[in-house]
């Protein structure tokens, strides 16, 4: 059995606005600063690179992935500091398939700055409430396969995003059919859904699939329509939070109440593989799986 060894990470929640270049610098001081503090690895939020104010903004932004300028520049951050870093989502040009649409990907990039994969966000998140109205699928596809990316300094990591947090069956295929260590979910939450269900959801697809999970977010206000919950976190493979980068705690009479942005910033945690290996050691659930879980339901 390897012997386990804890690696330090860096979880960047940060407030993104409709800058990338702005964006873009804040990313590259704090992955210098993760770095300089001996993390080996760097999360970011879904959309670090742009929280757009438009759906006409959004698609005119779109990039190639792995071809287009951001993931050029994470690539050249990622190998200047010598970390690998977790580029949680950025909007794909998706022309190819329907003009004037995108996917909401998420990539990863190694050390030395080479691209070792991408997800297309699978599960799209539309809302209309009194207090939130987003449609994602105005603008955006859905992926239709999901990855992981093996030997990262975090082992095999799973990759899906936001919204997917709610499909527990994605974070299942990750980890048994993908062998995950770690799950990610970066994510952009809103404030209301954010404080009923972010921690619950992350504790518990830790739990249930005996992984790590670490969730950057976006956190703040970006613009006059658009907060985000934050609450960035890792949380460790028997469920326990580990690391939390707080963020709004209360929701008082949305949305102009709100208080300004929060500053960007790292969260840090260390993630000792070990840790995964001991709670499937101690509730074996992987052994105890049936067919029936995904099967057929008598409806009597
Ligand atoms: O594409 C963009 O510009 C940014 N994307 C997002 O912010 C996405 C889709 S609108 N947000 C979520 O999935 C929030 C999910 C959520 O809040 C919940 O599940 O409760």
């Amino acid at each position: 059995m390897a012997a386990s060894a804890t690696v330090k990470i860096a979880i960047s929640q940060l407030c993104s606005t409709s800058s990338k270049a702005h964006n873009l610098a804040v990313v590259r001081d704090l992955v210098s600063k993760a770095a300089s503090k001996g993390c080996k690895m760097v999360f970011l939020p879904e959309c670090f690179s742009l929280m757009s104010t438009s759906s006409k903004m959004t698609i005119e932004e779109s990039e190639a992935v792995p071809d287009g300028d951001t993931v050029r520049e994470v690539s050249s951050i990622a190998r200047e500091n010598k970390v690998w870093i977790s580029g949680g989502s950025i909007h794909e040009r998706a022309d190819e398939v329907e003009e004037g649409k995108v996917w909401n990907t998420g990539f990863v990039v190694d050390d030395m700055g080479e691209f070792r994969g991408k997800y297309r966000k699978a599960h799209l998140f539309t809302i209309e409430t009194p207090s939130v109205t987003l449609g994602e699928t105005n603008t955006t596809l859905s992926g239709s396969s999901l990855t992981c990316i093996r030997n990262t300094p975090v082992g095999t990591l799973g990759l899906s995003i936001c919204y997917d947090l709610r499909f527990p069956y994605l974070s299942s295929s990750l980890r048994y059919n993908g062998g995950a260590d770690v799950i990610i979910y970066p994510s952009a939450f809103t404030v209301p859904t954010g404080m009923d269900h972010w921690e619950v959801l992350l504790r518990a697809r830790a739990i249930e699939n005996q992984c790590f999970v670490v969730a950057a977010a976006q956190a703040g206000r970006h613009n006059e329509k658009r907060s985000s919950y934050g609450h960035s976190m890792c949380v460790s493979p028997s469920g326990s939070v580990v690391s939390s980068g707080g963020g709004y705690s209360s929701f008082p009479s949305p949305p102009d109440d709100l208080p300004p942005p929060l500053k960007d910033f790292n969260v840090y945690a260390d993630v000792d593989l070990g840790e995964v290996r001991k709670a499937r050691e101690r509730i074996q659930v992987e052994k105890h799986r049936r067919e029936e879980d995904l099967g057929q339901v008598d409806v009597l």
